[in-house]
């Protein structure tokens, strides 16, 4: 089997009728920690979309975990989120129910029965990002770097081939934003092929790795800057 994990020949990215992305060549191999960077508006979100479903890719071709996304209908769409773990900016958490509720409730949708195997699986991956001993509070009761640790373990139920994140430190600190990156490349190690999107080039400088920038209307790799540490 192929070890690409996602793969976009020629594809054109539109929202609505306005073009945001085109001739767009890019893929990405299973086990890759991938960057996307680019100024606001450029097209970051646009791209993530069209992987998750969210935004047709009319033009060129795509096939992500196996999924060809020229052929998605909008009932397959549950299907594909479920190979993919999606973590937000802003969390997307349910504030009316604990955190395991959360993550319980996920795990119901996605047709999981067996109560003793859910217990399990919401354990360990709480325990991944090291919120196993908070399950019982509320989101709102959690700091933002918390719910963000939370909305990763959420991503991991499903052992998705391939996790897409949208800024997730976008509304964090910096200091929290470097907690909530060591919980993303301690996933990375142990596996999971991530995708992420954002802004701060903080981090890309601290924890370097492939980089895809998103820039006049196309994406293109950049090589980045090292910089030696004195
Ligand atoms: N629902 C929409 N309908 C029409 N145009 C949209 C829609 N959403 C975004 N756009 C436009 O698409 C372009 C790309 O937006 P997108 O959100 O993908 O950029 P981004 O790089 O993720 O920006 P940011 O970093 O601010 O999140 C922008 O010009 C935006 O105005």
């Amino acid at each position: 089997m192929s070890s690409t994990i996602l793969e976009l020949k020629n594809a054109s990215i539109y929202q609505r009728e306005s073009l945001i992305l085109s001739e767009v060549n890019v893929s990405i191999n299973k086990g890759e920690f991938v960057y996307l960077i680019g100024k606001t508006g450029t097209g970051k979100s646009s791209f993530m979309k069209t992987l998750y479903g969210d935004l047709p890719l009319n033009h060129g071709s795509g096939h992500i975990v196996n999924v060809d996304l020229r052929k998605l209908k909008e009932k397959q769409i549950p299907q594909l989120r479920r190979k993919l773990g999606v973590v937000f900016q802003d969390f997307k958490l349910l504030n009316d129910r604990t955190i395991k509720d959360n993550l319980w409730f996920v795990l119901k949708a996605t047709g999981w029965k067996n109560k003793q195997e859910m217990e399990q699986k919401i354990d360990e991956v709480l325990e991944k990002v090291g919120m196993r001993t908070k399950n019982f509070k509320f989101p709102y009761q959690l700091s933002g770097g918390e719910q963000q640790r939370v909305a990763i373990a959420r991503a991991l139920l499903n052992d998705p081939e391939l996790i897409l994140a949208d800024e997730p430190t976008g509304n964090l600190d910096p200091q929290t934003s470097i907690e909530v990156m060591e919980v993303l490349q301690q996933i990375n190690k142990n596996g999971n092929t991530i995708l992420m999107a954002t802004h701060d080039y903080a981090l890309l400088l601290k924890y370097p790795s492939k980089t895809l920038k998103c820039d006049g209307q196309k994406v293109f790799e950049v090589v980045q800057k090292t910089q030696k540490q004195v």
